[in-house]
């Protein structure tokens, strides 16, 4: 296993409360796999990219859990430890692209700043090497684009500038926090495939974090839904897509009309999620679930197989054990 994320719990203090962000994740990712991660928006999806790559705020705490990543606990690292592991064997892209590039530095030049530094080759052969790598992510003319600085391009264009930089390395595994959500539809598609392609042939993993089950369906082998910082279901797409059995699960494919169509908010689910300060004390999704059991409300609902026999397809549900 590439990445092992075990029973992590995240609480972030303020000066009256304690928010408990994440609550017993536990998500693994394998060599070369593209795991999807969706959820609503404060599901905590962002929280988890965060603790891996050890970006979180000053004022979160991690009470319990670990995460390994090559067997190492990646939680225990150092701040330079963990700034060795960031970009090298762990690329990030996120929603925006010009958080990752620099505004006023032409794109060839920050390719091949990074690839010089990686790979510790001379600068010139890193600038060879960045207009190879324009050109993997499907950059026309890439002498060209290469001389351009970041506002001269698109957004598509940008976030393929941040792929090939995130690529560069090239790590191990990928983290996209919603790297195609700023992107209109047709883009959107070409970035995930271009994602998709470069991951295979390279063998990176990827951990794609989405609001968006259309791109989980795109690109994903396994998906991990969360809900209010805790994960309630988990299997390949397929299972999870095709046969949900996690009433939110249910309902976020419900909410979408096409799963074929992208680029739908997950926002036709009535009620609230739950306040992070205090937790309900039974299963997180109980108060806006249409088919709550009494025991939903006192106990929370374990992560175990779907169904009997089930190897892979993972439920925290109470229904689970009444059907
Ligand atoms: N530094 C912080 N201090 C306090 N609360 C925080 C902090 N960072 C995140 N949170 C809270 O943690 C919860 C989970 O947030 P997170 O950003 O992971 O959600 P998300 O699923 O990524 O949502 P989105 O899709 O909107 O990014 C939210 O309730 C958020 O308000």
């Amino acid at each position: 296993m590439l990445l092992e994320i075990k029973e992590l719990t995240v609480e972030f203090s303020s000066m009256h409360d304690k928010i408990k962000a994440l609550k017993n994740v536990s998500i693994s990712i394998d060599q070369g796999e593209i795991v999807g991660i969706v959820g609503e928006s404060g599901s905590g999806k962002s929280v988890t990219a965060l603790t891996i790559l050890g970006l979180l705020e000053k004022n979160a705490s991690i009470p319990s859990g670990s995460v390994t990543y090559k067997g190492r606990n990646i939680l225990s690292l150092d701040k330079k430890a963990l700034q060795a592991l960031r970009g090298k064997e762990i690329g990030m892209v996120f929603q925006e692209p010009m958080t990752a590039l620099h505004p006023t530095m032409r794109i060839g030049d920050q390719l091949a700043e990074v690839i010089h530094r990686h790979r510790k080759i001379s600068y010139r052969e890193a600038y060879q090497q960045a207009i190879i790598s324009l050109a993997e992510v499907q950059i026309n003319d890439p002498e060209l684009v290469a001389r351009k600085f970041p506002f001269e391009l698109s957004g598509g264009m940008r976030q393929r500038v941040v792929i090939a930089l995130a690529m560069s390395a090239p790590p191990d595994l990928l983290i996209a926090d919603e790297p195609t959500t700023a992107l209109d539809v047709t883009i959107q598609h070409e970035i995930l495939k271009l994602m998709q392609d470069l991951a295979a042939k390279r063998g990176t993993s990827v951990m794609l974090i989405t609001h968006d089950l259309g791109v989980v369906a795109q690109v994903c082998k396994r998906v991990v839904v969360m809900y209010a910082g805790e994960v309630v279901e988990t299997g390949t797409t397929e299972e999870v897509l095709r046969q949900p059995k996690h009433p939110y699960t249910k309902a976020l494919i419900g909410a979408l009309p096409d799963l074929a169509q992208p680029d739908q908010p997950l926002s036709a689910i009535p009620g609230e999620s739950p306040d992070l300060r205090n937790r309900p004390r039974g299963c997180v999704f109980a108060s806006r679930c249409a088919d709550s059991l009494p025991i939903c409300l006192e106990e929370p609902p374990v992560l175990e197989q779907a169904f009997i026999g089930a190897t892979t397809h993972q439920v925290a549900c109470w229904r689970r054990e009444a059907e």
